[in-house]
């Protein structure tokens, strides 16, 4: 068994915490990075089918296992093929930052209303896109946001300096904000993020501990719950999905891991720490 052990105290508490009480556990990861290898065409983005696997066989293990993306609720349930898998029976996917939500119990999704503001933004968008030269670049409708590509263009962090400040002001006259991803400015209505979606789970639950997994600056949010839920007491482990394009998260994790297929052994290799745990 070869887990990768924590760098950080908190987080080897908080794997103490795991394997002796998986139960109340809270796993919950972000998708596009974390779950699914990032690709040009974000429609087509499954996830790793290792990771899904690992994912099924932990959640047999844990109290809850979650997705917390900027997807759309519906978009990630079905890249990351969750439906129909009889270990993810009680899965919750949180789409939107939090705002829509589909429970695997049920098989239904809580799909709030979409923003007029978001409708109003995406008729601009491409007028805006085509006055900087970067009509090329992939608009994708998500209902309650809009999110702008630059990693099909020619130069992709070139197109995303010159696209950030107008795309900003486009969404600030709409009374929207812009979520920086990578490769990829999200415009969507303010008031909800990452960590607020976490600590809703947490209070649900009523956790005894969580881990939280992501790779991109979406998630810092989610760390930030997690770490002000460390302070108030409640072990928690964070685990970064690590990428040559972005680190902000590898500098805070508990544990790195290379990307998708590292988050897969991970949890792969904590179901077997916890059933060893378990065999006494
Ligand atoms: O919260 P997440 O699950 O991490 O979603 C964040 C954004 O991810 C997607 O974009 C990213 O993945 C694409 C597919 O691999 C890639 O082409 C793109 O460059 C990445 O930024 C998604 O398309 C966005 O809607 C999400 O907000």
């Amino acid at each position: 068994m070869d887990l990768v052990e924590p760098l950080t105290e908190a987080g080897a508490a908080a794997l103490q915490a795991v394997t002796t009480a998986p139960r109340g556990t809270l796993v919950a990861l972000d998708f596009d990075g974390t779950l699914a290898p990032i690709i040009d065409d974000p429609d087509r983005a499954a996830a790793h089918p290792a990771a899904v696997d690992a994912l099924e066989e932990l959640a047999t293990l844990v109290g809850t296992v979650a997705v917390v993306t900027g997807r759309p609720a519906r978009t990630a349930v079905r890249l990351g093929g969750f439906a129909g898998r009889p270990g993810l029976g009680s899965m919750v996917v949180l789409g939107q930052y939090g705002v829509e939500r589909w429970d695997a119990a049920t098989g239904e999704f809580d799909l709030p209303p979409e923003p007029a503001a978001v409708t109003a933004a995406g008729e601009e968008l491409p007028g805006l896109l085509e006055d900087l030269g970067l009509g090329a670049a992939r608009i994708e409708h998500k209902g309650r946001a809009l999110g702008v590509h630059t990693r099909e263009l020619d130069q992709p962090q070139q197109a995303y300096r010159t696209l950030l400040e107008p795309v900003r002001a486009l969404a600030a006259r709409h009374g929207l904000t812009v979520e920086p991803g990578r490769n990829v400015l999200e415009i969507r209505a303010p008031g909800t993020d990452k960590g607020d979606a976490v600590r809703r789970l947490v209070a649900e639950t009523g956790a005894t501990a969580v881990v939280f997994g992501g790779d991109d600056l979406g998630d810092l949010p989610a760390f930030e719950a997690v770490a002000a839920l460390r302070a108030e007491g409640l072990p928690g482990l964070l685990l970064a999905s690590a990428s040559h394009e972005e680190d902000a998260l590898s500098r805070l994790a508990d544990v790195v891991v290379d990307g998708p297929a590292g988050v897969a052994a991970w949890l792969r290799d904590l179901t077997a720490r916890i059933r060893a745990a378990q065999q006494g």
